[in-house]
C-alpha cells in the first residue's frame, strides 16, 4: 500500500508553515489523519505538532557557529540540506513504515533549493523508493502577485520547481484573506491567466523594448501549454481549503486504494421499531 506526501515549497514567508497547520486542522475536521515533518533547519516558529523535525538532525545556528565552515545563513542552510541528503536514514527511522500515512513536508524558503540544488530531487526520489506518492505544492503570496511583472516572476519560480522535480504540482496563491475586495476581484484574472492579453494590457510596464519580445515569447509558451495555474488559498475559508486538498489528493490518487468502510451495523429490530413508530405517528396525525 502506498503512502502519500505533499512537499510544501515556496519563497520565504509565502505561508508554508501556516499552510501546514491549516491543513492539519482541516484534515482533523474531516476525520483524516495528516502529519507534518519540519524540514526547515532554521525554523523558529510553527504551530503544528511534528512527526519529525530536521533540527533534531542538524541546525543552521550550529553550522554558522562552526569556525571551520564559516557559513552565513544561506550557506549554512545549503550545508544543512546537503547533510540531510546524506542522512536519509534519519528520515526513514522517523517516518516509520505505516501504510496509508499522509505526510506534509514543510520545506525551507530558499528558492535555490527549487531551482538548481539537487537535494529536493534526491528527497523526492528517496520518498518514491519508500513507496510515497509525492505531490509538490508551490505557494506564492497573493500580495506579490497583483502586478503582471511580479506575477510572471512567480509563475517562473513555480515552473522552475516543476521542471526540476518532475512530480505533479499544485500551485497555490496564499493569504487571500488579506486582499481587499477590489484586489480580490482583480486577482481572479491571475488564477487562470490569459498571458497574451496580460502582456497587451500591461505593455507600458515592460519598459525595455529589447526584452519585450523575450517576455512575450515566455508568456506565449506558458499560455499555449497551460503550464501554470493557481488555486486561491484563504485560511479562513474551509470550502476553498477543501478544493485545494481535493486537487492534491487527485494528483496522487489518494483514496483510490483505501478499503471501503462498512456502514455501522444497525440493530435490525431496533430500526424496524423506529420505522414503525414513525409510521404510526404519521397514520395517527
Ligand atoms: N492573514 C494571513 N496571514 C498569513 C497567511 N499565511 C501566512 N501568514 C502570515 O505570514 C507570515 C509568514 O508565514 P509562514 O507560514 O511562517 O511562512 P513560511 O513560508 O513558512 O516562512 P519561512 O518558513 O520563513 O519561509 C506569518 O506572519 C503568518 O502569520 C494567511 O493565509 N493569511
Ligand atoms: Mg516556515
Amino acid at each position: 500500500m502506498p503512502r502519500y506526501a505533499q512537499l510544501v515549497m515556496g519563497p520565504a514567508g509565502s505561508g508554508k508553515s501556516t499552510y501546514c497547520s491549516t491543513m492539519v486542522q482541516h484534515a482533523e475536521s474531516l476525520n483524516r489523519s495528516v502529519q507534518v515533518v519540519n524540514l526547515d533547519p532554521a525554523a523558529e516558529y510553527f504551530n503544528y505538532p511534528v512527526m519529525a523535525d530536521i533540527r533534531e538532525l542538524i541546525q543552521v545556528d550550529d553550522v554558522m557557529e562552526d569556525n571551520s565552515l564559516r557559513c552565513g545563513p544561506n550557506g549554512g542552510l545549503v550545508f544543512c540540506m546537503e547533510y540531510f541528503a546524506n542522512n536519509f536514514d534519519w528520515l526513514e527511522e522517523s517516518l516509520g513504515h505505516v501504510e496509508d500515512d499522509y505526510i506534509l513536508f514543510d520545506c525551507p524558503g530558499q528558492i535555490e533549493l527549487y531551482t538548481h540544488l539537487p537535494v529536493m530531487r534526491q528527497l523526492v526520489e528517496q520518498l518514491q523508493q519508500w513507496e510515497f506518492r509525492v505531490c509538490g505544492v508551490f505557494l506564492v503570496d497573493s500580495q506579490f502577485m497583483v502586478e503582471s511583472f511580479k506575477f510572471i516572476s512567480g509563475v517562473m519560480a513555480a515552473l522552475s520547481a516543476m521542471v526540476s522535480l518532475e512530480i505533479p504540482q499544485v500551485n497555490v496563491m496564499t493569504k487571500m484573506d488579506l486582499l481587499a475586495p477590489k484586489a480580490k476581484k482583480e486577482i481572479e484574472k491571475y488564477l487562470d491567466p490569459d498571458m497574451y492579453s496580460m502582456m497587451e494590457d500591461n505593455s507600458d510596464t515592460f519598459r525595455s523594448k529589447k526584452f519585450k519580445k523575450l517576455t512575450k515569447a515566455i508568456c506565449g509558451l506558458i499560455d499555449d501549454y497551460s503550464m501554470v495555474r493557481f488555486l486561491p488559498f484563504d485560511r479562513t475559508d474551509e470550502e476553498g481549503i477543501n478544493i485545494v486538498l481535493q486537487h492534491i489528493d487527485f494528483s496522487i490518487q489518494y483514496g483510490e486504494d483505501l478499503e471501503v468502510k462498512e456502514p455501522k451495523e444497525v440493530d435490525e429490530e431496533q430500526s424496524n421499531l423506529n420505522y414503525d413508530e414513525i409510521f404510526q405517528d404519521k397514520v395517527s396525525s
